[in-house]
């Protein structure tokens, strides 16, 4: 147990202090003998609280803020000024410090990290590395899938994964780092070799409270970057090089509008893919939107500075396709409405897309696009994001998705506040998803889009903490079916 406090401030120690240490748990219910527990404050509820719950459950080690009032003999406690920092370090050294062993590659921002960290991983196995994902979709290494939970996983989970891909022989691993993560000390112990920065727009403003929070949490990622390491930032973004303003690392920017370290060009953006100059040289590939020019350039840079041959990582980047989810294909058969799933459940991703199909549309397609707001998460997207698909589409059907605990129809009428006079008649509101995608596609004229947006690859719809079963890309495909027969 002594090995695995070597990088963890502690304010007292009690009980034994040579206990063997078979297993980490931040939660009380899977504590047993052999086992750490690390009392954690949470958003919904204090993990001290189960203090006394895992200890009868014969947990062998508390780490905790407060001490109980009452310490059992036999249990060791050991008081830190943050459980969250000493589980980072706890379980990086309890799994060996993986990231020590990996080129561990971070990238944050807003919008665009599985995108980006996909593409690096997809880039880096064509290369001939075996490598590491961590990503929203879901978890790789190499071509083996492991299913994700969260964006981040926890400093438990990260360590053990990053472990089992050292283990795999990865030399490489590519994960995104979402703003909780940074706050929770998910990624506090881990070692990178380089991060990147996508972008900063409205998200998360429940959890962070303010927009400065939101922003200094992923600044808080650069800051503690290794001066090794590379920080490679978006110098288009209003806030790219303020990211970097205190990092130690090495400070490299790319950029669509001025001289950067990696600079792009945007030739054409069309329905069969971006046309770039990147350093000077002009490309094809095979993903669409602007926004999709950024992430291949911060992709092409991160490769760069990792050391590889500029030429054939465009040639690996231009045969590319997007991540699950993002911008996805579902075409009719026979009226030949072209479907698009997306990801967009933040404002700027949503007018990004739109902006997208604005740029590639025939003059004669309409645009129906399908979207909803998630429950318990920040509802000062919900009129925003209404607005802008009114803005963005010739038909709007507003709809539920992943209402969690909140009440759908309550989520539709914050999301429907946002909707200007004059566009309500171009307004559905129809709460379930399913019957919401139905009408969409039913409002389709021959040629026209549907973007059916916010859920991309996920495949449930969450209601009161149950989730079932929902695929966007499915039941389009099922409605094309229904509908063209
Ligand atoms: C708001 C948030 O980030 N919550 C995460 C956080 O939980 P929490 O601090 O809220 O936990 P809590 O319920 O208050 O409980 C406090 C502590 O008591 C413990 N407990 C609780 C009950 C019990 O009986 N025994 C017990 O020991 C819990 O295990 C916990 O350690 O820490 C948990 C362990 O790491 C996470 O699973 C949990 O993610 C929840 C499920 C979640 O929905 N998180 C989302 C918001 C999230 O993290 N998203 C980001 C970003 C997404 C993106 O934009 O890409 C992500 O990285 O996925
Ligand atoms: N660079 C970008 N800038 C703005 N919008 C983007 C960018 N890349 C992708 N998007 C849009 O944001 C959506 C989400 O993209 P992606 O999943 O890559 O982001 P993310 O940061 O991983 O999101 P999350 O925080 O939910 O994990 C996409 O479906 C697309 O609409
Ligand atoms: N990482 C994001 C994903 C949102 C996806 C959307 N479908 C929703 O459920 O709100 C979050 O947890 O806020
Ligand atoms: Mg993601």
């Amino acid at each position: 147990m002594f090995a695995l406090l070597a990088d963890v401030t502690v304010t007292s120690q009690h009980g034994p202090t040579d206990v063997p240490v078979q297993a980490l748990t931040l939660d009380s219910r899977q504590a047993a003998p052999g086992f750490v527990f690390f009392a954690l404050r949470g958003a919904a509820t204090d993990g001290h609280l189960f203090v006394p719950k895992a200890v009868e459950q014969g947990a062998s080690v508390i780490i905790c803020e407060d001490l109980p009032a009452e310490l059992q003999s036999g249990t060791a406690y050991v008081q830190v000024p943050d459980s969250g920092e000493a589980m980072a370090h706890m379980a990086a050294a309890f799994y060996g410090h993986p990231s020590r062993n990996l080129q561990l590659i971070g990238v944050t921002g807003t919008n665009g990290k599985t995108t980006c960290a996909t593409l690096l991983h997809k880039l880096l196995r064509e290369l001939g590395y075996h490598t590491g994902l961590l990503s929203t979709v879901q978890n790789q290494i190499d071509e083996q899938v492991i299913p994700a939970t969260h964006t981040t996983p926890d400093a438990i989970r990260l360590n053990e994964l990053l472990a089992r891909m050292v283990e795999a022989g990865c030399t490489h691993a590519c994960m995104e780092v979402s703003s909780h993560a940074v706050v929770q000390h998910r990624v506090t112990a881990l070692r990178f070799v380089g991060g990147i920065f996508t972008n900063l727009t409205h998200d998360h403003l429940d959890y962070h409270g303010t927009f400065d929070n939101y922003l200094k949490a992923k600044k808080g990622f650069f800051d503690r970057l290794p001066k090794s390491a590379f920080a490679l930032t978006n110098a288009d973004d209003k806030r790219g090089i303020v990211m970097l303003q205190n990092t130690a690392a090495r400070r490299e920017t790319y950029s669509l509008r001025s001289a950067a370290t990696f600079r792009g060009k945007l030739l054409e953006n069309a329905v069969h893919g971006l046309h770039l100059e990147v350093d000077g040289q002009e490309v094809q590939f095979r993903l669409i939107g602007v926004f999709n020019a950024y992430n291949l350039l911060a992709v092409y840079g991160a490769a760069v500075l990792l050391g590889e041959e500029p030429q054939e990582v465009l040639t690996i980047l231009s045969g590319l396709l997007s991540a699950p989810g993002r911008f996805e294909p579902v075409l009719s058969a026979h009226t030949h409405v072209t479907g698009i799933i997306d990801y967009a459940h933040t404002p700027d991703a949503l007018e990004n897309v739109l902006n997208t199909i604005a740029d590639i549309r025939q003059p004669s397609q309409q645009v129906i696009t399908v979207v909803g707001c998630g429950g318990n998460r920040d509802g000062g997207k919900r009129p925003i994001m209404a607005n802008l698909a009114c803005q963005g589409s010739d038909q709007v059907v507003l709809t539920s998705d992943n209402p969690r605990f909140e009440d759908p129809l309550e989520i539709l009428r914050q999301m429907q506040a946002g909707v200007k006079a004059q566009d309500l008649p171009r307004v559905e509101t129809i709460p379930d998803r399913r019957e919401a995608i139905r009408r969409a596609v039913e409002l389709a004229g021959p040629n026209d889009i549907v973007l059916v947006a916010g859920k991309g690859h996920e495949t449930y719809q969450e209601v009161q903490g149950v989730r079932a079963e929902f695929d966007d890309k499915q039941v389009l495909r099922e409605m094309f079916e229904l509908l063209e027969k």
